[in-house]
């Protein structure tokens, strides 16, 4: 009998997606017993815009820190919120099956981007969606949004916005039945990891990452290590909005990267594949190409963008 403790933020979406994960590790491991702890991030209680929060990991630290201490077992994350390098003696232990990856546009009517009205104004608080509407609706006024899953739904039921962009993963695993427009990948690159979910343990706990791999999926985790990959090297430069997507078809892995200058009207697209076998190898050639394609001098007008997003 194992009695294990995981910590999780106390968010609808973290609790919806831990609980889940309790669900899948049960089936493959009916002798364990599980203790959820939810913890407190920086994300959670700093209401200022998320971009001008200067942190890596606001939704994620405080947890991974509680494992590496040993107050806990492991954590539940979205892997989105992972930062692409972790504590020294934690690992990402395992990443299950994937939900969709696609971001939606949610309004009263449900309409499509193309179809909102004139001058809307549309509540994201990530840099990388605010870019990728510009570029389809530059009428639009993109406002920072804060506040978990079913508050910002609110604030367009109550007219404060005329919509909101999230991921479809987020309404999925909540069970929110709200009208919304499915935004297309091609236009709409994820964030890397996005629609994954990420458990951290401890490199040196083997019975623990035994038991979790039980419930890993192979090609979830091809997919999101050439995603990772990729998003260590852009956040070892400077800071981009970028889209990525990892897909595994048979033996090789593709993956699929947009790099957009801040006000939106540059991008760099980059396609690799490789072996599914080094993930890795991939996500570097992809950053490689991104580099040679001049992507330091996207960054060109990234500070003017956010002061004039801020006001
Ligand atoms: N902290 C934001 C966050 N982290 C993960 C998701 C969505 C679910 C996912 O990507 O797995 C969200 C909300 C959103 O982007 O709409």
């Amino acid at each position: 009998m194992m009695n294990l403790v995981l910590g999780t933020r106390g968010s609808q979406l973290s609790l919806a997606q831990t609980n889940w994960v309790i669900e899948e590790l049960k089936k493959k491991n009916p002798d364990c017993q599980f203790e959820i702890k939810t913890i407190k991030t920086k994300g959670d209680t700093d209401a200022r815009p998320l971009f001008t929060i200067d942190q890596k990991g606001i939704f994620e630290k405080e947890i991974d820190k509680a494992v590496s201490d040993g107050q806990i077992d492991f954590a539940v994350h979205s892997l989105k919120d992972i930062p692409s390098v972790l504590m020294d003696n934690l690992v990402l232990g395992c990443v299950p099956i994937r939900e969709a990856v696609n971001d939606v546009l949610i309004t009263k009517d449900g309409v499509s981007l193309r179809e909102v009205p004139s001058n809307s104004v549309i509540g994201t608080s990530s840099l990388r969606r605010a870019v990728q509407i510009s570029r389809i609706r530059s009428d639009i006024k993109v406002k920072s949004i804060r506040g978990n899953i079913e508050t910002r739904i609110k604030k367009v039921e109550s007219g404060q916005y005329d919509g909101i962009v999230l991921a479809q993963a987020g309404i999925n695993r909540i069970g929110i039945d709200v009208r919304h427009y499915d935004l297309p990948i091609n236009e709409f690159p994820p964030s890397p990891g996005q629609g994954a979910i990420g458990i951290v343990c401890r490199s040196d706990d083997t019975s623990t990452q035994v038991m979790l791999k039980t419930i890993e999926d192979q090609n979830t985790r091809t997919a999101i290590e050439a995603e990772r990959t990729l998003s260590e090297f852009v956040d070892s430069g400077c800071r981009f909005p970028i889209g990525a997507y990892g897909k595994v078809e048979g033996s090789m892995v593709e993956l699929n990267v947009v790099a957009y200058s801040i006000d939106g009207k540059e991008s760099i697209t980059v396609k690799k594949s490789g072996s599914a076998l080094d993930p890795h190898q991939v996500g570097k050639q992809a950053a490689d190409e991104l580099r040679a394609k001049g992507i330091a001098k996207l960054a060109a007008n990234w500070r003017k963008k956010l002061e004039e997003w801020n006001k």
